[in-house]
């Protein structure tokens, strides 16, 4: 089929400064495409609901908050089913593929997907990847049903198999065209969305007629625009065990600190949340904030402080925090893993050391200092009850948006409604704790620890972390409803 079409960037924009950035859809760039009743019109469940279809013009505004003069903002489209769908139900053969790290919910995305084609649907034909992208071309292909995904969701882990590194494009689009598949649900973080892009770019390149759909899943939080990622609820609840066996080490000792690391590479909502959860955390470190040792104002001065007031004290720290401070003192190693991620050094081990050899040297105070790395505990259990409902809005979600056509988009909750978002919109930055903003005041009010900050560095954040737009309450730090 001939490609044709506007291929850049779809911008509607309307009056009072209304603009939608809207996705691609199959429709840009083949003609003549066919369309057909969707199914869900005649199924006795659904023919039932009022309203069951999005109104082909919903948009979700991605500002609810706004000042009198200030503009709208951006829009985007209301994700759902809708009257029409560009595929025929014996016409589709889906695939799943599964990137990057393990996350609480992947088994649900999955299972939903499959559960969503076969029963909403009619779908009957859908492939699991194994092994992510490099599966495309490397690996056995799983065929999945209901019967076979039914229990996953009761799992940790991906039934798929993931992967880092091996994104080779122009192979992965050659499988997915030979092996005739025209639905590409895509569930992984920032970079696998990357991925998705490329892929998505080349198959409309190719003038296929295959939707390309991205599922975010980062257990750090650190995809912009959506609410919050799927997993992440569950990560900080079971964190909250690891701060719970600190606390109780801690305060069985004279002077007893207990010190936990969680994930966060770039991203310290993991810790933040846990630390809000808990009440039992006395100082929270994460990569968004920076931090010194020695001298006036420095950890050691407020643990010090902290020990002689309470007896005990615990310390939450996300994995990249401070690690300007390690590669100064130990020697930068600068590797990366498959995907060009660098890897961190062990910040958890590095201050524990620290910690015990000030208190050693000061010979003032003795201390016992016990170390919990939950690291990957938080992330290989199977999603809770509230992610698992988010995993399969998303799921069907996705599977709505490619059944009508739609393509090139990531699929998320946006101030509480789900949306179909145009990639380059969540890979383009990453969604990080602003320390200028409520939350981490909120934070540092409720462990009472200090900010760690001269009035010079919070310039020097502030310029850093300078919006692109007028800055809304609240707008950089998503889930205002926590
Ligand atoms: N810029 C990119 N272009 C194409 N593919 C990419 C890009 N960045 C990463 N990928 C591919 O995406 C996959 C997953 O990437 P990565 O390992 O960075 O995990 P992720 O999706 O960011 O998840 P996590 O949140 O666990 O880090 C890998 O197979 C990698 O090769
Ligand atoms: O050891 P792995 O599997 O590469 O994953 C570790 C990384 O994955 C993440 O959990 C993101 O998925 C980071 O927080 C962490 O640094
Ligand atoms: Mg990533």
């Amino acid at each position: 089929m001939a490609v044709s079409g506007d291929l850049k960037m779809k911008i509607v924009k309307g009056d009072a400064g209304y603009v939608l950035e809207d996705v691609p859809h199959l429709a840009d760039y083949l003609s003549d495409l066919p369309t057909y009743p969707n199914p869900l019109q005649i199924n006795p469940a659904y023919s039932v609901v009022k309203q069951y279809f999005v109104n082909q013009d919903d948009t979700v505004a991605q500002k609810i908050v706004v000042h009198k003069d200030s503009p709208r903002g951006t829009h985007l489209r209301r994700a759902g089913p809708r009257q029409k769908v560009y595929f025929e139900a014996d016409e589709v053969h889906a695939c799943i593929v599964t990137c990057g790290g393990l996350c609480p919910g992947l088994n649900t995305v999955i299972r939903e997907i499959v559960c969503g084609l076969y029963h909403m649907y009619g779908v009957t034909r859908v492939l699991g990847i194994d092994g992510g992208y490099s599966g495309f071309y490397s690996r056995n292909t799983i065929e999945l049903t209901p019967r076979v995904v039914n229990d996953i969701h009761k799992r940790g882990g991906t039934i798929l198999g993931t992967s880092r590194g091996g994104h080779d494009t122009s192979k992965i689009v050659d499988s997915i065209h030979d092996r005739g598949i025209n639905h590409v649900y895509i569930i992984g973080g920032d970079g696998t969305q990357k991925g998705a892009s490329v892929i998505f770019e080349e198959v409309r390149r190719r003038g296929l007629k295959v939707s390309v759909v991205g599922v975010p899943k980062t257990i750090d939080n650190d995809i912009p625009v959506i609410d919050r990622s799927f997993g992440f609820d569950t990560a900080v609840e079971e964190a909250q065990r690891a701060i719970c066996a600190a606390h109780v080490e801690a305060e069985s000792i004279e002077h007893g600190i207990g010190l936990v690391k969680l994930m966060g590479r770039y991203s310290g909502f993991i810790a933040m949340y846990a630390t809000l959860a808990s009440r039992d955390v006395d100082c929270c470190l994460i990569p968004e904030s920076p931090f010194f040792l020695e001298g006036r104002g420095g950890l050691f001065e407020f643990i010090e402080k902290r020990l002689k007031e309470n007896g005990h004290m615990v310390i939450v720290l996300a994995e990249g925090a401070g690690q300007d401070l390690l590669s100064e003192s130990l020697q930068s190693m600068n590797q990366q893993d498959a995907s060009g991620n660098k890897l961190l050094q062990d910040v958890g081990l590095w201050i524990s050391q620290r910690i015990k050899d000030h208190f050693a040297r000061q010979q003032k105070m003795s201390i016992n200092l016990k170390y919990i790395d939950p690291t990957y505990m938080i992330r290989a259990i199977p999603s809770n009850a509230a992610d698992n409902v988010y995993c399969t809005l998303l799921a069907q979600s996705a599977v709505h948006g490619a059944m009508a056509g739609f393509t090139g988009f990531v699929v998320g909750p946006v101030n509480g409604r789900h949306s179909y978002i145009p990639f380059n919109h969540i890979t383009e930055r990453q969604n990080k704790v602003v320390i200028t903003d409520r939350m981490w005041a909120r934070l540092l009010s409720s462990t009472n620890q200090p900010s760690f900050l001269n009035p010079k560095d919070v310039d020097e954040v502030q310029k850093e972390e300078e919006p692109p737009t007028q800055l809304l309450e609240g707008e950089n730090c998503k889930d205002s409803k926590y």
